[in-house]
């Protein structure tokens, strides 16, 4: 289903855009309306990071909302459960970031049941190496999920196939070298970065990491099939700043 809706914002020579926002920041209360305010706008998918306690690729502004978001007691099985309780009006994909501990906890198979019902169809899981993947699988598959994998800038050409090659959904092709923040500056080679990828993807390429602005969003709506912002939509989010998110919004499309 995700690759299926970002096929289809391309085939109107659109890009995707996928907003992250933290569950739980702001309180779980306030998870619907977002969510729902999001699809209205136009969003192509949503990422929806669960907070955890050891966030090692999240940059301060990600991190911060996690920590916001912990406080107030949310869980994974807190935000699964949420999201179950409005799945019927979701009508665009979720993906769920988490790192792989909370899916553990949880059991593999508990997991992708319950984040079946929740609406989520794919998830990322950074700390998950694609040699583990054995983990969650089957019980991804089981349940039609699919497994997102993270492409670096500085993976060689032998890694960038074989993640290719092993990607659902879409391909996540971080930007940076680094965390996850808003920056003002991206390496001159990206376009060339981003030829490699889609010549070596049978699905979408999409960009994340460091987008925070409508021309950020422009640029790599020229040489990738869509944009995550995550840090700026979480800001935006926490401060009930919704101008911001539609202008970024606006610029992935035509
Ligand atoms: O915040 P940024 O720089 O816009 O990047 C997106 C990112 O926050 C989101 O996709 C994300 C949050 N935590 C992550 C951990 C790993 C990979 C990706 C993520």
């Amino acid at each position: 289903m995700i690759q299926k809706a970002i096929e289809q914002v391309l085939a109107n020579g659109d890009r995707a855009f996928v907003p992250y926002i933290m569950a739980g920041d702001g309180g779980l209360e306030t998870l619907k309306a977002t969510i729902l305010r999001l699809q209205k706008i136009g969003v192509t998918a949503i990422e929806i990071g669960i907070p955890f306690t050891d966030p090692v690729a999240d940059g301060p502004t990600i991190e911060l909302a996690g920590q916001r978001a912990l406080k107030n007691g949310t869980t994974l099985k807190s935000t699964l459960a949420t999201l179950a309780s409005f799945a019927e009006e979701v009508t665009i994909p979720l993906v769920a970031m988490t790192y792989l501990n909370p899916i553990l906890a949880c059991g593999a198979e508990k997991f992708a049941h319950d984040a079946k019902q929740a609406g989520i169809h794919g998830v990322i899981i950074p700390d998950m190496p694609l040699e583990e993947r054995a983990i969650i699988y089957q019980a991804l598959q089981q349940e039609q999920i699919a497994l997102i994998q993270l492409i670096s800038l500085t993976s060689p050409a032998e890694r960038i196939k074989k993640l290719a090659a092993a990607s659902e959904g879409f391909i996540y092709a971080v930007t940076v070298n680094g965390i996850t923040g808003a920056r003002s500056d991206f390496a001159d080679e990206l376009e060339k970065h981003f030829a490699k990828l889609k010549a070596a993807s049978p699905i979408p390429v999409l960009a994340g990491f460091g987008i925070s602005t409508p021309e950020h969003v422009k640029k790599f709506a020229s040489f990738s099939d869509g944009v995550i912002v995550g840090s700026k939509i979480v800001d935006a989010l926490a401060n009930d700043d919704w101008e911001t998110v539609e202008a970024l919004v606006v610029a992935s499309k035509q």
